[in-house]
């Protein structure tokens, strides 16, 4: 297991919600979390991601309790492509939290120009990132936590915000994500974001109700996920890979 955490109690005052939960994520593996608003997806990624420190229980990553030191190796990103742009360039953008870790620059810069490729930006590097659709900005805040060689990426429904084009955009890059062997859990209310999972987690006030399969998930059907795929996404979503950065190309 890469992380695993036990007996994770979480309250926001007397609110309890996070009960009692355990689990392990092994190394590599896709994971969806999925649940009503309010269940505690976000809670539960903070807590194992580190940004959430304030709970009972214990969270541990490769085996070592999750410190300042080791939480460095763990990604997270959010709902909101606006609130995660802190550059006024995009190479300054992806640069941030290299720079916090005092990687040498040289080693930034491969790794600036290696990250945008990887989120299909390459080029982009003197553009004003507020000059971005939704899903280029998404894609930026990938690139961004990407460059810091995160072995866990933790997404907050990262494509709530976006349009189906922006979707799709940001779809193909977590698919190119787990290409990378990045352990990648996910939380999402849309279908065609857990397309791919290997596993779903699912959570009803604070608690593990489902984990397991996928497609055993859809069989016991414990929980309404958001159902179909539109029209207009599904005429993209038959384009292979190459077809699709050809279009995403002709938006720049
Ligand atoms: N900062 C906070 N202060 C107080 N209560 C909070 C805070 N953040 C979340 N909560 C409450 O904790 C519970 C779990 O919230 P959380 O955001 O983890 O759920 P979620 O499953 O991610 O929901 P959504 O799908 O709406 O994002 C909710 O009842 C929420 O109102």
């Amino acid at each position: 297991m890469i992380l695993k955490c036990e007996n994770i109690n979480y309250n926001y005052g007397k609110r309890k919600v996070i009960n009692n939960v355990s689990l392990g994520i092994k190394k590599g593996q896709f994971t969806g979390i999925v649940g009503d608003n309010g269940s505690g997806k976000s809670t539960l990624m903070k807590i194992l991601s580190g940004i959430l420190f304030d709970y009972n229980g214990k969270v541990f990553f490769e085996n070592e309790e999750l410190n300042e030191k080791n939480r460095i190796k763990i990604g997270y990103i959010f709902q909101n492509p606006e609130n995660q742009i802190v550059g006024v360039t995009i190479e300054e953008d992806v640069a941030f939290g290299m720079e916090n870790m005092g990687v040498p620059r040289k080693e930034m810069i491969k790794k600036i120009q290696w990250a945008l490729s990887i989120v299909g930006m390459s080029g982009f590097e003197k553009r004003d990132p507020n000059t971005l659709s939704g899903g280029q900005k998404q894609r930026l805040a990938i690139a961004s936590i990407l460059a810091m060689d995160p072995e866990v990426i933790f997404m907050d429904e990262p494509t709530t915000m976006l349009d189906p084009v922006g979707r799709l955009e940001v779809y193909t890059v977590i698919k190119k994500l787990v290409e990378l062997k990045k352990t990648v859990v996910i939380a999402s209310h849309h279908s065609q974001d857990l397309r791919d999972v290997e596993r779903i987690i699912a959570l009803k006030n604070g608690k593990i109700i489902f984990d397991g399969n996928k497609n055993n998930f859809y069989k016991t059907n414990k929980l309404n996920i958001e159902e179909p795929i539109e029209i207009r996404t599904k005429k993209i979503l038959h384009m292979n890979y190459e077809e699709l950065v050809n279009k995403l190309a002709d938006r720049t």
